[in-house]
């Protein structure tokens, strides 16, 4: 039996979703066929969770009319809102996120069904009330009083709105909006991985959204960014980061935000856009966590040749959007959540139980020994 160690390179499914790949030492992302790039720079986030959900692009109206079905799904149940104020204020913003879904999955009555338009259903209703969730949490938590959703702002505003209290600038919007863009999908990573793992047994759609919050919470995965800024903070100036990347490789520690099981000695197109947009916002707000990103980025080059991937320009991105460090990892779920419901929708409607197998390395074929003899 031939073990392939956390999956390497095993090609577990087919997708129609988003495509990764290396041509010629360049990474192309792409969803639904759409260049990230091109993406970044045209589109919205209403739109790229549509054309995530859908396959294609929408026209104008379809666009006015998913924009506005997910404006009237922002608000939460108030049993929801019961929930959270009653969660420890002390518990991480993403396990109150993951206990959310769970509870609204017992508020839906076609929680069973996998159908696609009770599926698409479902999607939107996550879409649209994942920024509430976190936003309300959060002013829970710090014992402000809450935001409700205002009508009259896009995804992104809306979601700043609700966390700050005040409407945000043009410039903040825009660098939500695109980071959300940035977030939405990445193929077969762990948390879709396992979303889809979930549905393919047909689990409800809330059960796989559970599955993947759980999963993205990791320091290997979108956890990563947590720690960067943690990392950020502790090397505080630019100049000392070359000597805090190289005692910390000495040490056979890892520098979170880098490194990516795919695009190896590749850069990933998305920090191309986040470093961009980190450095814009750093022109406009404190420059100060930009510097030390770029110091760092050098040093870990110098050092290990290893490329900052998708956590690490987030960090500075979302200080400068005055987001705290432990909401980093709820950020990316409100940008992922198209994605993962757009693929578990893919495995109800392709489906096949995913169950591989282990090599058994243990002892064998023992003699069971009474309890009174051992
Ligand atoms: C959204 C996302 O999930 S993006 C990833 C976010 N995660 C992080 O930023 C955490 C830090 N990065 C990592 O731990 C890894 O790069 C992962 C988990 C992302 C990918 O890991 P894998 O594909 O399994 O690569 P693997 O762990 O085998 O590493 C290969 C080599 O690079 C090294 N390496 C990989 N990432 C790092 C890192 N961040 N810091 C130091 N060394 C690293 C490994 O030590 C190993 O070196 P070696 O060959 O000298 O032993
Ligand atoms: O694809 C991966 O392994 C991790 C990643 O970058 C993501 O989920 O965005």
């Amino acid at each position: 039996m031939d073990v392939k160690d956390g999956l390497k390179d095993v090609v577990a499914t087919e997708t129609s979703i988003s495509r990764i790949e290396l041509v010629d030492g360049k990474a192309i992302l792409e969803y639904r066929g759409y260049d990230i790039h091109e993406l970044a720079q045209n589109s919205t986030y209403e739109e790229v969770a549509y054309l995530l959900l859908f396959g294609e692009l929408p026209s104008k109206s379809e666009l006015e009319l998913f924009t506005e079905e997910l404006k009237e799904r922002r608000e939460l149940p108030p049993q929801v809102v019961g929930l959270l104020t009653h969660l420890s204020p002390f518990s991480h913003p993403m396990v109150a996120l993951r206990t959310a879904v769970s509870y609204l999955g017992t508020m839906d009555r076609n929680i069973a069904y996998t159908s696609h338009e009770i599926s698409i259903e479902k999607a939107k209703n996550l879409i649209a009330k994942f920024p509430t969730i976190v936003a309300y949490f959060h002013r829970i938590r710090m014992g402000e009083k809450l935001v409700h959703p205002n009508d009259d702002l896009g995804h992104a505003a809306n979601f700043l709105y609700m966390l700050h209290g005040e409407e945000p600038t043009e410039t903040m919007v825009r660098a939500m909006d695109l980071d959300f863009i940035l977030h939405a999908d990445h193929e077969l990573n762990a948390s879709t991985f396992a979303a889809r793992v979930a549905a393919s047994t047909l689990a409800d759609m809330y059960a796989c959204v559970v599955a993947a919050t759980g999963t993205l919470i990791g320091p290997l995965h979108g956890g990563a960014s947590q720690r960067v800024m943690e990392m950020l903070r502790e090397v505080a100036l630019p100049w000392r980061a070359e000597k805090y990347v190289q005692e910390k490789l000495e040490r056979g520690e890892r520098i979170m935000g880098f490194g990516h099981r795919v695009y190896r000695n590749v850069m990933d197109p998305r920090t191309i856009e986040l470093k961009k947009l980190a450095k814009k916002l750093s022109e406009e707000k404190d420059s100060k966590w930009y510097e030390i990103s770029e110091a760092i980025e050098e040093a870990v080059r110098k050092h290990k040749n290893l490329l900052p991937n998708v956590d690490f320009y987030s960090a500075s991105v979302y200080a400068n959007l005055g987001i705290p460090d432990d909401l980093f990892v709820n950020i990316f779920a409100i940008g992922r959540i198209s994605g993962w419901t757009a693929h578990i929708i893919e495995q109800y409607e392709n489906n096949s139980l995913i169950r591989p197998r282990a090599k058994y390395v243990g002892p064998k074929s023992r003699k069971y020994v009474p309890l009174s003899e051992r």
